[in-house]
């Protein structure tokens, strides 16, 4: 570099010092020589002489001297000169050689703020192309040269040269040849003794190549970058330390690091502690220079997923060979995996379906097919490969029908439906068939599958269920379910061509008391007769149908209101005809209740339900006859619900209660027995009479608790007053038809006398005649076991039903009751005074005591102690009375003594 900024002198120089001398010793002589001779000599022309040639001695000498010294001179001058020129090449060389370009800059005094070079050392035209010639005194011409992009910077850069004094640039250099070199330049600038800047002195140096360099890495770095940002596959290096170096986004992704942030340097054990401890292994197997690799392998991801991986550890080695670091390359296999594992499950699916499944090629061809076809068409796979599935034909089947399903397959690709096929020993069965067809990229057919199983067995249960959801068993009568789709499609038929329509409910008046008395099997024939005679009643057109029990139901497309009554009257006739029944000849009414649309409704359950309300109110004014639904009747239907709401609470209410009527003994006016009867009144409905409620208790199961209570109360009440001191009387109780047939019946009995103490003696079941006559075998099982407990049994409303006298022989009964019926019509109707005398003296020839009910007069009550009944018991004695008027009453009775009506 140059010297520093100020120059001094250190001593003087030499030309001074030797220009001193000489004066000094030139100035001795000439003085000492002309005073020494004027000493020796005396003449003074002498002296002359000796003085002037004194003066040319001392010429000559002193030209010598200086000849000399001049000589000297130059020759130290040729050697330093020499010198000069030997350092000055060499330094020529050294800059020639070095790869750095020294220059100098001078203010230019033309351009304001500007530098003009006065000094480029020769090396500039290797880099730049141009010889210093080209630089000196051009100060415009090394800007002119520099890449346009990167004149901005240089500009800003060399503006901050004057405060900060050294500057170092880095920009592209435009060679001769044209194109760019990049230059680094370092400038330093002096200032003067004056303060300002008077020299830049700087270093060019060529770093394209270093900057080509450093420019691929950078590169290098942005490839790597957005490999590892969007390479498809997980992979990370790890040091020998197993601590990240570098790991690619879907590694992350995959490995679910995201929250870890910058992985270099993190712990790949710490961040992934889960993985299978193989990993580990396998890390330092690479470490050892080993290549690791599994196909496939489980394993637990950071947020506990089980994810299937195949992963590859390999090895890196630095240049001297060693192992610096490891790449793992994962894959995530999962999905493959999983389809590998749905292709395996629909293989097994396919071969171990319990559906027939073949597949086809395009040419219809089998290719494949499963266990369940062998075991549905009895082909073994073997036998179809290659055959065309028409071997299954049955040939049951048009031509056209095969046509319209290749037609429709080819068409929409699917198609389903029945298929009458052959099984190889040439039995047909029924299929349910889907076929669909696989088109490859072209559109081509590729394969046909066809999957299908043998309906043959459905279909017949089908027909079969069918049949019975939508007939009667009984009477092959449709059925609820059938009614209703044929009333949907004749109400909507009725719509549209605004025609009346009638619905016609029937039940028959008694039925219950038939199948109760007769059993059954009579219950069933009057049915099927039932179903018979109505249907010869109806036009073509007309829909006879069972409900279940005994109701039928008339659905009367075109018919009005009048026709509908015309019919109603001829149905009556028609039914209450005599019937036969195993030599018996019975006579039973219908209740017919009617709908018609469109007045009583307009869709089929509001048609129904009138036309059921309307049944009931036949039913209530007696049976045998026919009522049209009016809106009012709606009413009456749901008192029933409401009734057996309501009877769900009653006991547990204490909203029952036993009133008990007194029996007496004809012949001698004592009360030999009372009955129990049942009241129950509702804070809200009031007083609710027996033959409403018992009914829905009978029919809603509530009757068990319901009579369990009454006979407990009625057992304990008749101990109570035999403890209390009352003349002991026979305490009866009425027993329905659902409680006699629990076979723990007779259990419950023994256990009440027993709980209460009361002697069984004094405890009367009364049974209806419908009761013991419906299955009169295991009625006498039951009345055997009763009657083992020492209790009483009487037969209640004798007369009404069926009784078989050769049954009633074989009743263990003590008393039957006659219905009051008979007794009110006592005086009016000589048939059913005949009735009583006739029931008095069978039981009589039975060995049974009678008890005459519903005894209103005096008059029947002569009349029934003439016939002989034992017991009478009636409002004409006494009403059913609570407890406690009761005992009042008995009290009274026993201290009048007398017997009111006793003949
Ligand atoms: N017209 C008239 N009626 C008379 C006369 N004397 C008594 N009665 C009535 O005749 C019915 C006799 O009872 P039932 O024939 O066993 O007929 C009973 C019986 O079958 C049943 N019932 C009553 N209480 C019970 C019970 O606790 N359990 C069971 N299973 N049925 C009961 O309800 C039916 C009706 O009972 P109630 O309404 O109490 O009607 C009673 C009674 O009040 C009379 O002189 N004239």
């Amino acid at each position: 570099m140059f010297p520093s900024k100020t120059f001094r002198v250190a001593r003087f120089p030499a030309s001074i010092r030797i220009g001193l001398i000489y004066f000094v010793l030139a100035s001795l002589w000439v003085w000492g020589s002309d005073w020494l001779a004027l000493q020796l000599l005396e003449d003074h022309a002498l002296v002359v002489q000796v003085q002037s040639l004194k003066g040319e001695l001392f010429v000559l000498c002193t030209a010598a001297l200086l000849f000399w010294l001049v000589r000297r001179e130059e020759g130290a001058q040729a050697a330093v000169r020499g010198e000069l020129e030997r350092t000055r090449n060499q330094l020529e060389h050294f800059v020639d050689t070095s790869a750095s370009i020294i220059y100098a800059l001078t203010p230019d005094l033309g351009a304001k703020a500007g530098w003009r070079p006065v000094y480029v050392s020769a090396n500039v035209w290797r880099l730049t192309g141009y010889l210093p010639a080209d630089w000196l005194d051009r100060s415009g011409f090394w800007f002119e040269h520099l890449h346009p992009d990167d004149r901005s910077q240089v500009r800003q850069a060399w503006q901050q040269l004057q405060q900060l004094g050294t500057l170092s640039l880095r920009y592209r250099f435009q060679h001769r040849d044209g194109s760019y070199r990049w230059i680094d330049d370092q400038l330093q600038l002096y200032w003067g003794t004056d303060g300002q800047p008077f020299e830049i002195v700087g270093s060019w140096r060529d770093v394209t190549e270093q900057e080509q360099v450093q420019q691929a890495l950078r590169d290098r770095q942005v490839k790597l970058d957005t490999f590892l940002a969007h390479a498809p596959a997980a992979l990370a290096m790890f040091n020998r330390d197993m601590r990240y170096l570098l790991a690619s986004q879907r590694w992350v992704q995959d490995f679910q690091l995201g929250a870890a942030g910058d992985l270099v340097g993190r712990s790949h054990d710490e961040l992934l502690p889960e993985l299978p401890p193989q990993w580990r292994q396998a890390y330092q197997r690479a470490l050892a220079g080993e290549t690791v690799q599994r196909e496939e392998e489980p394993c637990r991801l950071p947020d506990g997923s089980e994810r299937w991986l195949r992963w590859k550890v390999q090895p890196c080695e630095s240049v001297d060979g060693r192992v610096e670091s490891i790449v793992i390359l994962a894959e995530d296999i999962t999905a493959r995996k999983l389809r590998e594992q749905a292709l395996e499950l629909n293989a097994s699916l396919f071969m171990n379906s319990s559906e027939g499944i073949v597949i086809c090629d395009g040419s219809k061809r089998i290719l494949s097919v499963n266990r369940a076809f062998s075991e549905i068409t009895g082909y073994a796979a073997g036998e179809v490969l290659g055959q065309l599935p028409m071997l299954l034909r049955s040939g049951q089947q048009p031509r056209a029908f095969y046509r319209d399903m290749w037609r429709q397959i080819r068409r929409a690709g699917r198609w389903q439906g029945e298929i009458l096929n052959r099984r190889k020993g040439g039995e047909p069965f029924l299929a349910w068939l889907t076929i669909s067809l696989v088109r490859d990229q072209d559109g081509r057919v590729r394969n046909y599958y066809g999957i299908f199983h043998d309906i043959t067995q459905r279909k017949q249960a089908e027909d079969r269920i069918s049949q019975l959801t939508h007939y009667d068993a009984l009477t092959g009568l449709p059925n609820r379910v059938l009614l209703r789709e044929r009333i949907e499609a004749e109400l909507a038929q009725a719509k549209r061509e605004q025609e009346p329509l009638a619905l016609m409910f029937i039940d028959v008046d008694r039925f219950k008391y038939i199948n109760d008395s007769l059993g059954h099997r009579a219950g069933d024939a009057l049915l099927v007769e039932m179903a018979s005679r109505l249907e010869q009643a109806v036009r073509q057109q007309d829909t006879v149908s069972r409900m279940g029990g005994d109701e039928f139901t008339l659905l009367l497309p075109q018919m009005d209101a009048e026709q509908a009554a015309y019919l109603a009257q001829a149905i009556i006739a028609r039914i209450s005809a005599p019937w036969q029944f195993e030599g018996l000849e019975l006579i039973v009414t219908p209740s017919i209740g009617i709908a018609m649309f469109p007045g009583d409704g307009q869709v089929v359950d509001a048609l129904l339900q009138a036309g059921d309300t309307a049944m009931y109110r036949a039913k209530g004014a007696g049976g045998a006859n026919f009522q049209f639904y009016e809106p009012g009747m709606q009413l009456s239907a749901s008192r029933t619900l409401q009734l057996e709401n309501a009877l769900r609470w009653a006991l547990e209410r204490h909203e029952l209660e036993l009133h008990y009527q007194p029996q007496i003994e004809l012949s001698t006016g004592r009360v030999t027995g009372c009955e129990a009867l049942l009241r129950w009144t509702h804070p809200q409905l009031g007083s609710v009479a027996p033959s409403e409620f018992m009914p829905i208790a009978e029919a809603s199961g509530l009757i068990l608790p319901i009579g369990e209570w009454v006979l407990r109360t009625a057992v304990a009440q008749n101990k109570a007053w035999q403890q209390a001191g009352l003349a002991p009387v026979v305490m009866a109780v009425n027993v329905s038809a659902v409680q006699f047939r629990q076979t723990q019946f007779p259990a419950l009995v023994r256990l009440v006398l027993e709980e209460a103490g009361l002697e069984p003696g004094w405890l009367e079941l009364e049974l209806t005649e419908s009761v013991v006559s419906a299955d009169p075998e295991a009625a006498i099982r039951i009345m055997k076991q009763l009657d083992s407990l020492g209790l009483q049994l009487s037969v209640d409303d004798f007369g009404t039903g069926y009784s078989s006298l050769s049954y009633l022989k074989r009743f263990p009964i003590d008393k039957l009751k006659i219905d009051q019926s008979f007794v009110r019509d006592l005086g009016s109707d000589p048939d059913s005074a005949l009735i009583v005398s006739g029931v008095i003296a069978m039981a009589r020839a039975l060995g049974l005591r009678t008890t005459a009910e519903g005894v209103e007069t005096a008059e029947q009550a002569a009349m029934l102690a003439h016939e002989g009944s034992d017991e009478v018991q009636g409002y004409w004695y006494a009403r059913p009375m609570p407890a406690e008027q009761y005992e009042r009453w008995l009290q009274d009775y026993l201290a009048t003594t007398r017997a009111p009506g006793i003949v």
